[in-house]
């Protein structure tokens, strides 16, 4: 095993046995996007620096990966690197900057194959370990920082959502340049998606090598594909990630850690997703845990997920309610699932509404009683659920 920083050992590991498929004494708990804006002292930290300035500054990073760890002690089970998707994009050579209450702004956005601008891209040598460098140092930094209180994610964004954020240049509503993309220069866009997926397990690798101890694969986009769409443009990057990456740890002597997908919207792809070789499949509010939860139980994987993020913005009631349907739904928390909201923690959530989701997936997943597994007939249920809405939505 590759010994190139020597980390304090890990003092709870709820959510990688979790992550394994091991039986643990109460769900691990972490919440996408938890370091940031609803957090005072994430403001506090960030000043008037750029964002991506304090992406590549491993001291601020870090400080802003800890500070829910920090805050949560003891009810938070995982940290996330302090990063963003987009630095890949802009390791390919891609201008990126955040625009302040907007988001990502691309000045140059991909213009259609047909331009000048796709060659370049597409025969640019990119050295994500030499460009990202920074990210590592970060993920070394916080796994000292962190002294083993608890495991850190490394991450990236899926090759069809960072398109997505390529071509259109930002967010966007009706994904008019990745529709043209898609449907009307599929093969240009499948030579650009498998560039992407290639840098991904790269990048992971090298997130791996650092310290990170799971890693997980955000395509926050894939809901804007149609079923058939999303088998074409998205699953097939998502499958080479998982395929290869575990293949490239070994080759760098690194540990082979659990891997997790999230690929926000793409529900009717739940049994699809169970298939790959992803460890932990994430799922957002569009599911109904106690479905999923015997689809991906059928398949021998584990969830991530899946509470509406709105429910913060409920009052103690709204969210006992969401974490009692939970944990009852993901067979009693005891196996097979990570707490989570089901997609980024959202604004003006009050930090202590947070602390109180954390709170109540402590205590109700302690005085619930032990769930016995779905049944056979709960399993061939769910399945029978799952085909109807698949010929309903092919049906559309
Ligand atoms: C789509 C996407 C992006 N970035 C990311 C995704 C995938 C997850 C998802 O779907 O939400 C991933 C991401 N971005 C950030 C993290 C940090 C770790 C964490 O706490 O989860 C992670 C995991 C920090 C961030 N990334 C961003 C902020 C806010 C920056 C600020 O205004 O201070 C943070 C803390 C900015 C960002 N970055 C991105 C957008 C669309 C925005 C603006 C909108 C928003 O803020 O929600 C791209």
């Amino acid at each position: 095993m590759a010994t190139e920083h020597a980390f304090a050992p890990l003092k709870n590991d709820l959510l990688l046995r979790t992550a394994r498929g091991e039986k643990v004494s109460r769900p691990p708990c972490w919440v996408m996007r938890q370091a940031g804006r609803y957090l005072p002292e994430y403001h506090e930290a960030k000043g008037t620096k750029d964002f991506f300035e304090y992406c590549r500054s491993p001291e601020i990073a870090s400080t802003l990966t800890l500070q829910p760890i920090e805050r949560f002690a003891g009810l938070i089970d995982a940290a996330i690197i302090f990063s963003d998707i987009l630095v890949i994009p802009q390791a390919m050579g891609m201008e990126v900057v955040m625009v302040d209450g907007k988001g990502p702004h691309f000045p140059e956005p991909l213009g259609s194959p047909e331009d000048t601008q796709y060659g370049e891209v597409m025969e640019r040598e990119v050295d994500v370990k030499e460009s990202l460098d920074y990210v590592y140092k970060a993920i070394t930094l916080t796994r000292q920082k962190l002294e083993g209180r608890v495991p850190l994610y490394g991450f990236c964004g899926a090759p069809f959502t960072l398109i997505c954020y390529m071509v259109e240049g930002g967010g966007s509503k009706i994904f008019r340049q990745t529709k043209t993309w898609i449907f009307r220069y599929p093969e240009e866009t499948k030579k650009l998606l498998q560039k992407i997926a290639e840098l991904c397990v790269e990048y992971l690798a090298q997130q791996v090598l650092a310290g990170a101890q799971i890693v997980q694969v955000f395509d926050s986009w894939a809901g804007e594909l149609s079923p058939t769409s999303f088998r074409t443009f998205a699953l097939p990057y998502l499958e080479y990630i998982c395929n290869h990456l575990p293949k490239r740890l070994k080759e760098l002597d690194a540990e082979v850690v659990p891997m997790v997908v999230f690929a926000k919207g793409a529900w009717y792809a739940l049994e699809e997703l169970c298939q790959t070789k992803y460890n932990v499949i994430g799922l957002d509010w569009l599911h109904e845990p106690k479905e999923a939860y015997a689809v991906a139980q059928k398949f021998g994987k584990v969830v991530q997920g899946n509470a509406d993020p709105g429910v913060l913005y409920g009052g103690h009631e709204a969210i006992t309610k969401v974490v009692e349907e939970m944990i009852s739904g993901f067979g009693g928390g005891k196996q097979g699932w990570i707490a989570n909201l089901g997609h980024g923690i959202t604004p003006f959530v009050k930090p202590d509404d947070l602390k109180f989701f954390f709170q109540e997936i402590h205590r109700l997943s302690d005085v619930h009683q032990e769930q016995a597994m779905p049944t056979k007939a709960d399993l061939a249920a769910a399945e029978e659920r799952l085909h109807q809405r698949n010929i309903l939505q092919s049906d559309w």
